[in-house]
This record gives structure tokens, C-alpha cells and sequence, in this order.
């Protein structure tokens, strides 16, 4: 006999720009997402009997987006995400859990002769501001906010020495090399008992962001960085200061690997140690480096 272990469903790659006019000024300010929603509940039928009377079309969700979007402020994330998880839980009697998530992609306002155009923006990077709400009846929000795709390299200030030697192991150690990765941070939030609590922590979402953005920019320029494991710790640590309603926070980093070439078989080109000027840029194998930190139960107590 086979049961259902595990089922959610839902809409993905809801794209949806949203405009906002100030009427006075005649600036306007654009926000583009791409959400998805998943949602839980008493659904096993619709699997297991072809039941559809339990299934809200995914269509209908996708169409639920635009509305709640027109209907509410698209911004903080955070915010939008709650308002879109509460509706379908508190919509239909059989849904237990919505998961959405919210990725912003930038559109980055220009400025033309020194002065910020009040309607044209340009896409500065590939980086995006992320969300994740899981609204679940009777347990509140759960909130992960995150910034992903922040591509950064830095030239020296790097080192990686000291580890496992043994019959595996062809990588010299080095004092100073190149240090680049692609950001994946995310700090989840302590749970919210509901959207209004959530509307009264609005302020905080923007700062949280732009917190962790330029502490894991300052600590990753700074940092005389002795391995990525230890420099994304520090940036979790600084986070967590930074934020006190924070309860942990995450990191994946890829390491974007550059081998240095030896170029010596050409007429004795030094090109390697402190030589080394051109290198090869890897797209892979890469090291991939993750770690959560939470605060420490005896830091709570004191
Ligand atoms: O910062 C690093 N951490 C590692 O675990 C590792 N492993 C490796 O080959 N290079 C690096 N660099």
C-alpha cells in the first residue's frame, strides 16, 4: 500500500511589475517580482482519488498575485508575502500552509546630468532581494529574507594555508590569492503571530536588508580572509548584532576558483607566486561553502 507522505502544489514564475505614481512630484517607482506559491492541506484526494473538489486551480493563485498586488503595497517583500500567505489560509477551510516566495529583481533608478530621473531605471546586477513566508493556521509567520546572485571578487587580501595535508592533497597553500563568490544570504525572523505584526515591523525589513548587503560587501573588502568559512561566519555574526530580531542566519557561497597559469615554457614568462598577472577563471568544479548561525541558547539567557 502506498500513502501520501508529503504534497503541496501551487503556482511558480508569477511575474508581476507593479508602478506607483506620486501624483505631486510626478515621480514614479517600480517594483518587478517573481513569486511562487505552494500551498498544504487536506489535498491527499486530489492525488489519490482525483478529487479536484479539494484543489484551488494554480491558475486561480497566479490570478489571487495580481489582485493582492493591486490591492496592497507590493513593498517590503516581507509585507506583501505575509498579506498573500494569510489570504489563502484564511480563504479555504482545508488549506493548512502557504509558502511564498518573492524574488525582486532590480530596476535601479537613473540619474541623468547628476539629477535622478523620476521614470527610467536600469538592471545594475543580477542580484536579487528574496523572501520566503510560510503562513501556517495557528502557528504564525515564519519569515526568511535574503539577498542572492551578489556577484564580488577581490584581488589579494585572501589567504588559505594550514589544511589537511595528506596523499589526496595537490593544493599549495597560499598567503594572498584571488577571493570571489556569488552571495547567497539569508536571516530568518523570529515568527510573527500575524500581518499586522508584520506591518508593525515594516521599517525593519529595509534596514535588515541593506544591513546585511553592506555588512557582507565591508566584511568581505576588509577582511584579511583566512578561509571563506571563517569570513562568512564573521558576516553572520555582524548580521546578527545588527538585527536583533534576527534568530539565524545563512550563507552558501560558491568559491569561483582562479588558477594561476604557468606561462614559464614561453621564451620564461614568470607568471606564477607573485608574478602572476593572468589567470583562468574556473566555472568549475567549485567549492561550495554553507553554514546557519543561530544565537547561542546561553547568549539568550544572560
Ligand atoms: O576558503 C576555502 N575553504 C576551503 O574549504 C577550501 N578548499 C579549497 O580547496 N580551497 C578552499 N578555500
Amino acid at each position: 500500500m502506498a500513502s501520501i507522505a508529503s504534497a503541496r502544489y501551487g503556482k511558480d514564475n508569477v511575474r508581476v511589475y507593479k508602478v506607483e505614481r506620486d501624483e505631486k512630484t510626478g515621480v514614479q517607482t517600480v517594483t518587478e517580482m517573481t513569486v511562487c506559491v505552494l500551498l498544504e492541506g487536506a489535498i491527499e484526494t486530489s492525488y489519490t482519488k482525483a478529487d479536484n473538489s479539494v484543489v484551488v486551480a494554480t491558475d486561480s493563485m497566479k490570478n489571487t498575485v495580481y489582485i493582492k498586488a493591486k490591492e496592497h503595497p507590493v513593498t517590503p517583500p516581507e509585507l506583501f508575502g505575509s498579506i498573500l500567505g494569510t489570504h489563502f489560509i484564511e480563504t479555504y477551510s482545508h488549506l493548512t500552509a502557504a509558502h511564498i516566495k518573492i524574488v525582486t529583481h532590480r530596476w535601479t533608478r537613473m540619474t541623468i546630468d547628476g539629477t535622478p530621473h523620476p521614470h527610467s531605471f536600469y538592471r545594475d546586477g543580477a542580484e536579487t532581494r528574496n523572501v520566503e513566508v510560510v503562513a501556517r493556521k495557528g502557528k504564525g509567520l515564519g519569515i526568511r529574507s535574503g539577498i542572492a546572485g551578489l556577484l564580488v571578487l577581490k584581488s589579494t587580501g585572501s589567504q588559505f594555508h594550514g589544511f589537511v595535508r595528506d596523499e589526496y592533497t595537490t593544493l599549495p597553500e597560499v598567503w594572498d590569492r584571488i577571493l570571489s563568490t556569488e552571495v547567497d544570504a539569508n536571516w530568518s525572523w523570529k515568527t510573527f503571530p500575524n500581518v499586522a505584526a508584520v506591518t508593525a515591523a515594516v521599517p525593519k525589513f529595509d534596514k535588515a536588508f541593506d544591513d546585511a548587503r553592506d555588512i557582507t560587501m565591508k566584511t568581505f573588502a576588509e577582511e584579511d580572509s583566512p578561509s571563506v568559512q571563517n569570513t562568512m561566519y564573521k558576516m553572520c555574526e555582524y548580521i546578527m548584532e545588527a538585527v536583533p530580531e534576527v534568530e539565524n542566519v545563512d550563507y552558501s557561497l560558491p568559491n569561483k576558483h582562479y588558477f594561476e597559469i604557468d606561462l614559464s615554457w614561453h621564451k620564461g614568462l614568470k607568471n606564477t607566486g607573485k608574478d602572476a598577472e593572468v589567470y583562468a577563471p574556473q566555472s568549475g568544479p567549485n567549492g561550495l561553502i554553507n553554514v546557519t548561525v543561530a544565537r547561542s541558547q546561553t547568549a539568550a539567557k544572560l
